[in-house]
């Protein structure tokens, strides 16, 4: 079985054919025996001896699109013209625009949006700025915050480099749960200056996003910033990773049939969502839990530098393990990857207890690669889209928000955290439950609407929203 590293990569080909030397049916062949997937095929210009095809293949790795164009240039009457990957296209100009609610037609348009009829509006809110919630997109909005310095796990690659994925955010952040998102990347890393530039963008917003900020940092910048604002901040890749982690876990341990107390569970990587993976098992009732880092599994008699892996060493671990994962791994119920690729290998998985259970998400690239571990496991998940199980904080961070925008809450607290995790999970019906489908689809809209019912319902359970009455609006 063929097992690659990242996605397929889908690249158009623009090729022009000399039909009086060769036919498309050649074309297919080479692409076939090479090991690429002609996916579509348009025709974009016919003369009476050439035609010129855009073909999109799926190729395994950027070698081996170059490979296939270099087969085909060679080939009597073939010309390669162009090669463009789809995903770089769907990239161009950036994935976001802002597009306003109301077209300003005439001039009587014109005054009431802007001057000299805002002025009435600015001097309501000034009276009472709890109207910016009324008056302004407040209501509806979340900055997306980043300072590149742990991106997927892709490491600190910048905030410029940050960009794509948080536009991908609030991409996602509109089309499922109709919240308006902007992403912004941050050039410093100071966690000081983060929280002031936070605070001081605050008032265009009615949540804040944390992403992609590398721990241990991420852990003082969310405290600072919960403590000083009065709108919701939530480390996406701390809680809304642990959200969908115990929604997934919830539905495993139903198929092994082990309750959650029995569970050993050993999660590598004791950073951001490591961590609050963590926090989460523990609530969720949790007791046998191990954690490994580069530097082993965190036990009792250690001193660390890492100050959260102090508290870690604390509260897990209560058979004071140490050693590797090799030793930590043996006869654990479920893996949690939250660290890089290529961490897990067969032979951990092969000393697990009966029925492991392989959440593998680290992102781009898993864990351990989904169809070498396949055959040893019985529940299976990654953080990507092309594998079934698909446990990424992308199931949460719309709905979580849209709910916590709803109540106009002042925080996003365990109780609505708690309640997002059960309405993902129950969001797959006892009698749909299968290895391959233990979390809902991203696509599937009922999930955007019992997480944020869920969640607006326990803010105001918890005493945090501002409102009450909460009527959701979808316009999908
Ligand atoms: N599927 C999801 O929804 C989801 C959500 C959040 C994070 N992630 C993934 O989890 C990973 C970590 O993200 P984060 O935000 O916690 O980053 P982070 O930088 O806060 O923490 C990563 C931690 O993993 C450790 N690590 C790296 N390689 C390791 C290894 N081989 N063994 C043990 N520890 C190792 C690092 O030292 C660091 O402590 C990334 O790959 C990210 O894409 C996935
Ligand atoms: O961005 C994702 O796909 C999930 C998560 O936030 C990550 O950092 O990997
Ligand atoms: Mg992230």
């Amino acid at each position: 079985m063929e097992v690659h590293n990242g996605a397929a990569i889908s690249l158009i080909f623009r090729l022009e054919l000399n039909t009086n030397v060769t036919s498309f049916a050649r074309v297919a062949s080479l692409v076939g025996d090479n090991g690429g997937d002609i996916i579509a095929v348009d025709v974009i210009r016919v003369s009476k001896e050439t035609m010129v095809r855009d073909v999109t293949i799926n190729v395994n790795n950027r070698d081996h699109g170059h490979k296939i164009a270099s087969l085909l240039n060679e080939e009597n009457g073939i010309t390669v013209v162009a090669v463009s990957d789809r995903t770089f296209l769907v990239h161009l100009g950036g994935k976001i625009e802002v597009t306003p609610k109301l077209q300003v037609k005439n001039r009587d348009d014109l005054s009431r949006v802007y001057t000299p009829h805002v002025a009435r509006i600015c001097e309501a809110i000034h009276e009472d700025p709890s109207k910016a919630f009324q008056l302004t997109i407040k209501r509806n909005t979340v900055a997306v915050v980043s300072d590149g310095t742990a991106v997927l796990g892709l490491g600190d690659i910048g905030p410029r480099a940050a960009m794509p994925v948080m536009e991908g955010k609030a991409m996602l952040f509109k089309q499922f749960a109709n919240v308006d998102a902007f992403p912004i990347c941050l050039d410093t890393k100071d966690p000081d200056e983060i929280v002031s530039i936070v605070k001081a963008i605050a008032p265009a917003f009615g949540g804040i996003n944390l992403e992609d900020i590398a721990s241990p940092r991420c852990f003082y910048i969310e405290e600072k910033l919960k403590q000083e604002l009065d709108i919701p901040v939530f480390h996406d890749d701390q809680h809304g990773t642990a959200v969908v982690l115990l929604a997934g876990l919830i539905n495993a341990t139903k198929i092994v049939q082990k309750p959650m107390e029995s569970l050993k569970v050993v999660v590598v990587g004791i950073g951001a969502a490591g961590v609050a993976c963590t926090k989460m098992m523990l609530a969720a009732g949790i007791k046998n839990i191990l954690g490994v880092t580069l530097e082993g599994v965190l036990h009792r008699g250690k001193t660390y530098e890492n100050d959260i892996w102090n508290w870690y060493a604390e509260h897990t671990n209560p058979e004071n393990v140490e050693g590797d994962l090799a030793s930590a791994i043996q006869g654990a119920d479920v893996f949690v990857g939250v660290s890089g690729p290529g961490v897990l290998k067969v032979e951990h998985i092969k000393s697990m207890a009966k029925d492991p259970i392989v959440f593998a998400m680290a992102n781009p690239t898993p864990e351990i690669q989904p169809e070498l571990a396949a055959p040893y496991v019985r529940v299976l998940a990654t953080g990507r889209s092309d594998y079934p199980n698909q446990i990424n904080n992308v199931l949460c961070f719309p709905g979580i928000f849209k709910g916590a925008l709803q109540a106009r809450a002042y925080t996003i607290n365990e109780e609505m955290k708690l309640a997002a995790a059960h309405a993902i999970a129950n969001s797959v019906k006892d009698e749909e439950l299968t290895e391959d489908y233990i979390i809902p689809s991203v696509f599937n809209t009922r999930v955007v609407k019992a997480v944020s019912d869920a969640v607006a319902k326990a803010a105001v359970a918890s005493g945090v929203a501002r409102r009450e009455s909460i009527s959701a609006t979808y316009n999908f």
